[in-house]
């Protein structure tokens, strides 16, 4: 074939960029495919006669087919390295691009990118859902039904009215259709023997958290309630249940073998004790007139002989309060089933699913039957949990009062510089600051001891309560502390989530906790329910700048004195003059994902034995 072949070939077969379509080539012939031509040569050397001229005629075209086959290699060689030169080309392009962006990105534009790349990787983690309706591919598009209607009159505002109200308490919600708030506790028509009993304790109107969640749970709704540490979430997320397991109660009594309705999890043994105390007394309350009949409720914690409350799992069961691994094991051994179990709410909800029982929780849902509410309350809930906790319930509504993380304004927040080696001498100074009740808390069960012998030793009614303490110790602890026999309660993290201790006058916390979620829980042991309180917090060398940066924030989000020795420190990010936006990993203001203490500890929590937790909250 001619160079003038080659070119017409080229041409017809691939325009060229310089092609243009409207253009006339005069010297144009028509294209005669390969095998179309060779069939035509072929003819022709047949028309030859005799055996010599057939074998030349075959050699001919052989060597033909050889030729062609080469220059067929070669355009096959030739189109690659064009392509390979285009793709080379376009790299560098983007590449070029993608530099001169970059160089004109600021360093915390680039920093905000890396972030959310993080985010992005560590958000592959499974639904919260049973692995049964995940396996079936069983998704629950509807909330659950209830009988509860507000009165008239609140059904009646007009979306703008209910607006007003939110704005008025400073609730924020996210969802749809969202049931109205409702700021009196006889429109929520709570049965009156309830009303009288949480009356004569000095609860008339519900906080901004109830007068928003109780409407939204009542209505059946799955939600994710955060509020300050000390507004009356407890209430928020007992009573719908109380309510529900009176309606079925009321429809057909609970025999032997019947229930639970519904089950509250609680992240540490503790907690769930005060819960069922108080779903205790709900429910007495409920009875005590003999209008309503008696709702039964049991406590499934580590620690302690369920055959204490055989009496109670011999009658039908209405409510059960928790921590994961005996509720599991108490399922395992088929002590009561799931099988008219519709409410699951867990306290603490951001604790529960981050601290390791995210896994538990998973293998609790697989225990129910049916479609079930969940609620999901707690005072910290990181943007991550937020999402990934929306993802996993129905129609969710988000009720929020105040920033998820925030401290409650009721506590005056004072950071002191105390050398380490000066810690406890100061700390006897500080106990003088307010009359007792006082709550020290150490992120380290040694020095939880060393801290009340050496109290102790000064004189000081101190209990101690940590991990590694057996139920009783713990149990006496909180006991004698709660009853006022005892002034001063030092304590490591467990007691800091949930639990409510009567009038607090002092937090002092000796040692600084890493995640600023845990400071946020501390301090608010004090400062609850519209009372006020103090928190003292010692800091020095030991105390990473991160978390200094985190708690100057939080420090100025409330509106407290910021030390000098905090003021000074210097925010990178602000250098590089990206966004200010808190951790959604962990809720912290001063910093990014990329250094977030939590991720790495809820990294390495996740791979230790779920049950072993430190704070003896699982089994
Ligand atoms: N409507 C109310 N009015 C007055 N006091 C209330 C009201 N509701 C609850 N309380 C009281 O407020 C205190 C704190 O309530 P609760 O323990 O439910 O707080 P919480 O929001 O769960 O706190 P935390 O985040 O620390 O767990 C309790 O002693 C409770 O009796």
């Amino acid at each position: 074939m001619s160079n003038t072949d080659h070119a017409r070939r080229r041409r017809a077969r691939s325009p060229s960029p310089e092609y243009k379509f409207d253009e006339v080539d005069d010297s144009y012939e028509p294209y005669v495919p390969v095998a179309q031509r060779r069939q035509a040569k072929l003819a022709k050397l047949s028309t030859l006669g005799g055996n010599s001229e057939k074998s030349k005629a075959k050699q001919l075209q052989e060597d033909l087919d050889e030729k062609e086959d080469a220059q067929r290699e070669e355009e096959r060689r030739r189109e690659k390295a064009r392509k390979e030169r285009t793709l080379l080309l376009e790299a560098q392009e983007v590449h070029l691009k993608k530099t001169t962006e970059d160089s004109k990105k600021t360093a915390g534009e680039k920093a905000q990118e890396a972030d959310a790349e993080i985010l992005e990787a560590i958000k592959s983690r499974r639904k919260l859902a049973s692995d049964m309706e995940l396996a079936q591919g069983i998704q629950y598009t509807e909330p659950l039904e209830t009988s509860w209607r507000p009165p008239r009159y609140i059904r009646d505002r007009t979306a703008d009215q209910d607006q007003k109200l939110r704005d008025k308490y400073h609730i924020l919600v996210e969802g749809e259709d969202i049931p109205p708030p409702i700021e009196h506790f006889t429109d929520m028509k709570i049965p009156e023997p309830i009303l009288d009993y949480l009356r004569s304790n000095r609860i008339v109107n519900p906080t901004p958290i109830q007068l928003q969640g109780i409407p939204v749970a009542f209505s059946g709704r799955d939600i994710i309630g955060i509020a300050f540490t000390g507004s009356g979430k407890t209430l928020a997320f007992c009573l719908p249940l109380i309510m529900t397991a009176l309606e079925e109660e009321m429809k057909m009594p609970f025999i032997r073998g019947e229930g639970p309705v519904g089950i509250i999890l609680c992240p540490s043994r503790e907690l769930a004790t005060q819960t069922y105390d108080n779903v205790v007394t709900w429910c007495s309350a409920l009875a005590k007139e003999g209008k309503y009949p008696q709702l039964n409720t049991v406590l499934c914690i580590g620690g302690i002989s369920m055959n204490d409350q055989s009496h109670v799992l011999s009658k039908g069961l209405h409510i059960v309060v928790a921590t994961p691994g005996r509720l599991i094991d108490m399922l395992e051994k088929k002590r009561f089933t799931f099988n008219n179990c519709k409410y699951l709410c867990m306290d603490e909800a951001d604790r529960m699913i981050d601290l390791g029982f995210e896994d538990d929780v998973r293998n609790i849902m697989s225990f129910f039957k049916h479609q079930r509410q969940t609620l999901l309350f707690s005072a910290t809930m990181p943007k991550k949990i937020q999402d990934f906790a929306r993802e996993s319930l129905i129609k969710p509504v988000l009720v929020n009062v105040g920033r998820a993380g925030a401290a409650n304004l009721d506590v005056l927040q004072v950071v002191e510089y105390v050398k380490q080696e000066a810690k406890m001498v100061y700390l006897l100074e500080c106990l003088q600051k307010t009359p007792p009740p006082v709550i020290i808390f150490s992120e380290n069960k040694n020095e939880v001891d060393d801290i009340q012998e050496y109290l102790l030793l000064k004189g000081v009614e101190a209990v101690a309560i940590h991990g590694s303490k057996s139920q009783e110790e713990r149990q006496y602890a909180i006991k004698s502390f709660k009853s006022g026999a005892k002034d001063v309660m030092v304590a490591s993290g467990v007691a800091s989530k949930g639990l409510d201790f009567n009038d607090i006058q002092h937090v002092i916390i000796f040692s600084m906790p890493k995640e600023i979620e845990d400071y946020v829980h501390q301090i608010g042991r004090t400062g609850r329910s519209g009372k006020t309180g103090i928190a003292t917090t010692f800091v020095n060398m030991n105390t990473p700048e991160q978390t200094l940066l985190d708690l100057k924030y939080l420090l100025k989000e409330a509106g407290q004195k910021v030390p000098p020795f905090l003021s000074t420190i210097e925010d990178p990010r602000a250098a590089q003059g990206g966004a200010l936006t808190g951790c959604p990993v962990c809720g912290g203001l001063g910093h990014g994902i990329s250094n977030c203490p939590k991720l790495e500890d809820s990294q390495r929590r996740q791979m230790a034995s779920h049950r072993t937790n430190d704070e003896g909250g699982g089994y």
